[in-house]
Parts: structure tokens; C-alpha cells; sequence
């Protein structure tokens, strides 16, 4: 057997949310590791890729209110390491006007003050060309909102915790957590213990929590990340200023879908469907189903008229889906000193510097800067009577 090695904190997960976990632990003095399964960088998990959207844009108001610190805390890294992790291109959001989604985004903008214009049908072409506005939809676009450089971002967290004194071990799979006042965690390549364990372990964390004798409601689902051609380059660049956008419903579909302006591929405009298929993360390619596809291939030939209907490039990502499709930030219902972050449920990226700042907090046993009641694991009661 290894020798084990002593911890303040072991974050399990070297994700986004991890990733910053562990930063704001060594930041406040922890001594701490982060353990991630694969080598880094990988696509595996949820955290890869180039561009994700930041915005304040929500239904909700605790999400807008939550960002509001969420683009200080994105600044100060990027003051730190001295890299521009964000682009702001602002946020158009369309969708139908007195129903669904729209009106509560529109109504969250308002009462919280942001930056937002409202579009006309009349001033919308003049101010968006190249896009349809369905009939009966509303049009706005939240002005705080741009992109944010993924990959870009996570290299500047993990190399901050490092300068900060923090280990990262890669290539280490945690295969064992032994519960105690002093955790002992299990990696294919050696032994730790400490006082406080973090799980931030994306599609993988229901695998973890199975060592720790509770399941929760999350289910793993696969995007398939479609980039589509300009017919005339340059159409949708984001050096021609065309925002991120969020259609929150349409005629081809009820899901969201979602496009960022042409941007990390030459001439190649990102547009996703905001839901996939289900998977096991350990098989993620195996999943197959291209009906979001289709869907997209008619939305995008009727609303998004510059684009070649037939995606250049799909890559592949998943989402942690929770029943209410908001975050899980909790201790462990059995395990006061072992915190979980999980059930991003596909927009998490936006908030990563706000979650280790959370994470950091409930695992230093300090008063969370934020109402963490919508985020409770108490809420799953009824989907998982056995465990709780
Ligand atoms: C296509 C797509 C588009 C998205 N768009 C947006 C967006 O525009 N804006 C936004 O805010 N968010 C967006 N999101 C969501 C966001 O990217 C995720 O919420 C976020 O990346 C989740 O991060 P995570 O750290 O929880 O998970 P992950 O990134 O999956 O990290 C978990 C890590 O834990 C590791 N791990 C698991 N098990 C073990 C183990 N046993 N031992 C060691 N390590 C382990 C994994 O290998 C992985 O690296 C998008 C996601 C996708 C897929
Ligand atoms: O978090 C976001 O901002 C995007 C919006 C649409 C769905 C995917 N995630």
C-alpha cells in the first residue's frame, strides 16, 4: 500500500468548478489537491472546448443575482493571470412574448437593473440582420452577456492554484472514499487523507457518491456540439459585433437552443440544442441519436438564413441534468466534512469562479455568500427516499 499523504481539503474533479474550488481553497491558506482521472487537458468531461456564454440573462432572479459577482470574480482572474478569458457580445434572447420563459428573463433584467434593450419588430433587422424573428416572438438582448474562452480559462485557474502551492494529480482516478472525521481517499496511483473532501466530479459524481452510500437524482446526458458555415464569411463574426444568442422556444422545438457568434473556427457559427440523449460518461460515443440534429437543421435554415443547414462540425460534451435543472451545492446528507457540487445541468460554466467561492465557504464551514436553498439536496427528498 501507498503512505498516505495529509490534506487540508481533496477536491475530486479537475472541471471547471473544481478547478476554481480548489483555487479559492489555496487562495484562503488550505492545503490542497486536486485529483482529476485523466490526463489535462481532455474532452471527456463537460468542460471542454473553447467558448461557453456568460451572461445574467435567466428566469431567475438568485442566477442574475449570483452573476453579478460571478463577472467581478471572472475579472479578478483575469487581472491574476494576466490573460482576457471573456468577450462581451451581449445576449440576444428571443422567444414567445407572453409565454414560456421570455417574459420571466425579460421581467429578471428589469427588476435586477441590467443593462438590457428591448427590440421592436420594427428596429429588430436594423439592429440583428440576418436572423428571423418569428412571428408572435419578442426580442431583447441582455448587454452584459458575451464569451467566455473556456479551455483558455481552466489552463489560468489550474495554473493559479498551482502558483498558489496547490497539487494537481492527474492521470489518478479515485477509486475509493472511505467516509470519516478524517477522509480517506483511494486513487489509482496512491492514498490521501484530510479533514475535508470536496466531490465536483461532473457525469462521473453519482459513480463517486456510490463509494459514500447515497445516490442522487442526476442524469447524464450527451450534447452534440454543432458548428455551422457562413455562406458568406464573416456574416455572423464576432468581430461584426453579432451577439451570443438564446431562443428559448421555436416552432421546431420547446428546448432552448442556443448559438455563439462565429468566433474559434473561421466562419463557423456554434449552434446546440440545449438537450441530448442519455449516457453512461464512460461510454459517452456509444450514444448515437442525432434527432437534436434534425431539429437544429430546421431551425437554423429558417431563423439563422446565412448558415449552410447541415452542421461543418460536430464535438461532443455532456450535461449533468438535475430534476429542476438547478446546481447541487451541499454537504453530504450523511458527511458534514464532505461537500458536493454537481447537476450543472448545462449551465454551470458562467458561474465557476462563484462555485469554488460556495464550495470553498460550505467546506470551510463559513457562511455562504449566497442563499443556497435552491440548491439543496433536502429537495430530491421524494426522488430518493432510500438514501436520506
Ligand atoms: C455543449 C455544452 C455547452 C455549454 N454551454 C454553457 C454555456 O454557454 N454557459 C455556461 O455557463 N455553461 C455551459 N455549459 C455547462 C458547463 O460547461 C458545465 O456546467 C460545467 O463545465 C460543469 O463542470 P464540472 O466541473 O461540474 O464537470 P466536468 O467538467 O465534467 O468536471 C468533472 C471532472 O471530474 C473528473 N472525475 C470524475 N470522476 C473522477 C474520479 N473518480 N477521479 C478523478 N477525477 C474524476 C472528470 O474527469 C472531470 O474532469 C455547457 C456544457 C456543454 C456540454
Ligand atoms: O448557460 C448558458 O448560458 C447556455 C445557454 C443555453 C443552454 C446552454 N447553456
Amino acid at each position: 500500500m501507498f503512505a498516505k499523504q495529509d490534506y487540508d481539503c481533496v477536491v475530486i474533479g479537475a472541471g471547471v468548478q473544481g478547478s476554481f474550488t480548489a483555487y479559492q481553497l489555496a487562495k484562503h491558506n488550505k492545503k490542497t489537491l486536486l485529483l482529476e482521472q485523466f490526463i489535462l487537458p481532455h474532452t471527456r468531461g463537460s468542460s471542454h472546448g473553447q467558448t461557453r456564454i456568460i451572461r445574467r440573462a435567466y428566469e431567475q432572479d438568485f442566477y442574475t443575482q449570483m452573476m453579478g459577482e460571478g463577472y467581478q470574480l471572472w475579472a479578478q482572474l483575469e487581472k491574476e493571470a494576466g490573460v482576457t478569458l471573456c468577450r462581451q457580445t451581449g445576449l440576444l434572447v428571443m422567444g414567445p412574448e407572453t409565454s414560456g420563459d421570455f417574459p420571466l428573463v425579460k421581467n429578471t433584467l428589469l427588476k435586477n437593473k441590467v443593462p438590457t434593450v428591448i427590440l421592436s419588430r420594427d428596429n429588430f433587422h436594423q439592429h440583428i440582420p440576418n436572423m428571423v424573428l418569428s412571428e408572435g416572438h419578442g426580442a431583447l438582448v441582455d448587454q452584459t452577456a458575451g464569451v467566455l474562452f473556456a479551455d483558455r480559462a481552466l489552463k489560468a485557474v489550474q495554473d493559479q492554484f498551482r502558483k498558489l502551492g496547490g497539487v494537481i494529480r492527474d492521470n489518478e482516478k479515485v477509486t475509493e472514499i472511505e467516509p470519516g472525521p478524517v477522509v480517506k481517499v483511494t486513487t489509482s496511483g496512491g492514498a490521501y487523507q484530510a479533514r475535508n473532501v470536496v466531490i465536483t466530479a461532473g457525469p462521473w459524481t453519482n459513480k463517486l457518491l456510490a463509494h459514500t452510500g447515497i445516490q442522487l437524482p442526476l442524469e447524464t446526458i450527451k450534447i452534440n456540439v454543432c458548428y455551422w458555415r457562413e455562406k458568406i464569411p464573416g456574416t455572423y463574426s464576432v468581430k461584426q459585433r453579432f451577439p451570443c444568442f438564446l431562443l428559448t422556444e421555436c416552432l421546431e422545438s420547446r428546448e432552448h437552443i442556443y448559438g455563439l457568434p462565429s468566433n474559434e473556427y473561421p466562419d463557423l457559427v456554434k449552434i446546440c440544442y440545449h438537450m441530448g440523449s442519455k449516457t453512461d460518461p464512460d461510454y459517452r460515443d456509444l450514444q448515437t441519436d442525432t434527432s437534436d440534429i434534425d431539429i437544429l437543421k430546421r431551425c437554423v435554415s429558417r431563423c439563422v438564413p446565412g448558415l449552410v443547414p447541415e452542421p461543418a462540425v460536430v464535438e461532443s460534451c455532456m450535461y449533468t441534468l438535475t430534476p429542476d435543472r438547478h446546481f447541487v451545492l451541499d454537504y453530504h446528507p450523511n458527511y458534514s466534512n464532505i461537500v458536493i457540487g454537481a447537476g450543472f445541468s448545462g449551465h454551470g460554466f458562467k458561474f465557476g469562479p462563484v462555485i469554488g467561492k460556495l464550495l470553498r465557504e460550505l467546506s470551510l464551514g463559513e457562511e455562504p455568500s449566497f442563499d443556497l436553498s435552491p440548491f439543496k439536496i433536502r429537495r430530491f427528498q421524494s426522488e430518493m427516499k432510500s438514501d436520506l
